[in-house]
């Protein structure tokens, strides 16, 4: 258990002559919630198609839980939980169908399966939603039954990418409360955002631009007495 959750050792990725991410590392250490943070085509939805194996690395080691990905993926994999930026739940089904279906997949047995959703679903606040439609659901309830069906095989590892996006004020600050809530709970997080006041002073925060880690550090450090926004402008326009 002591591995990190997440360890991304010296990788790149191109799409052609098109350099998505270049010698990245980067760290998750258990229970911290960590930021990705960088604005659009900077390489996060890149770096995390890498993690959940949608793309194979090419180029250095990716660790889940001390699971190297590529030599153990099987392993690796059960370790993560992903919330992707598109939708993933079948909106015609109920919130207790998706999860079902979800653990299904997961080679989740029955009797597990309605456990665990009774857990997760409580995880989320969603206990009293099980039997409602997901297009009966607002946005932000979406977004929960989406974490909770990313709880279901009590990951090590949550992945996030831009969770947020779409939510209102008041529905994008309950996501956030409840993932930093997980922590507590063991959970590791990475959570991709370019939305500068998503991050408190005590996260870990890496800035990914143009596919390279520029900084790395506890937002409170990197902001220092500027501010994270004027760092993060400082930071990136230096480099463009
Ligand atoms: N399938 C692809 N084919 C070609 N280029 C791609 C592909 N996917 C991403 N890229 C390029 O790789 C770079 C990184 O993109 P990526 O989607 O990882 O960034 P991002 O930080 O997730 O941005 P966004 O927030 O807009 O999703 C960009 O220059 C993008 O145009």
């Amino acid at each position: 258990m002591d591995n990190p959750a997440l360890e991304v050792l010296g990788v790149s990725h191109a799409f052609g002559r098109v350099v998505a991410l270049r010698d990245v590392e980067l760290v998750v250490p258990r229970g911290r919630f960590v930021a990705l943070l960088g604005i659009n085509g900077a390489g996060k939805t890149t770096l995390f198609s890498l993690v959940t194996r949608l793309y194979d690395n090419t180029s250095g080691v990716i660790r889940v839980a001390g699971h190297d990905l590529r030599r153990a993926p099987g392993k690796a994999l059960a370790r993560l939980g992903v919330v992707f930026q598109t939708r993933a739940l079948d909106s015609d089904l109920t919130v207790a169908q998706n999860l079902s279906y979800h653990a299904a997949l997961h080679g989740i047995d029955r009797a597990t399966a309605r456990a665990r959703m009774a857990e997760v679903l409580a995880q989320v606040d969603l206990a009293d939603k099980a039997g409602m439609k997901v297009a009966a659901l607002s946005g932000g309830q979406q977004r929960r039954a989406e974490i909770a069906r990313a709880l279901l095989n009590r990951p090590d590892l949550l992945l996030l990418d831009e969770a947020t996006t779409g939510l209102d004020v008041r529905s994008r600050r309950e996501v956030l409360a409840l993932v930093r809530g997980l922590t507590m709970g063991g959970v590791s997080v990475l959570w991709a955002t370019h939305i500068l006041d998503e991050i408190a002073p005590e996260d870990l925060v890496y800035v990914l631009h143009q596919g390279a880690v520029l900084a790395h550090g506890e937002a409170r450090d990197l902001a220092g007495a500027e501010g994270l926004t004027r760092a993060f402008l400082t930071l990136t326009e230096a480099e463009a």
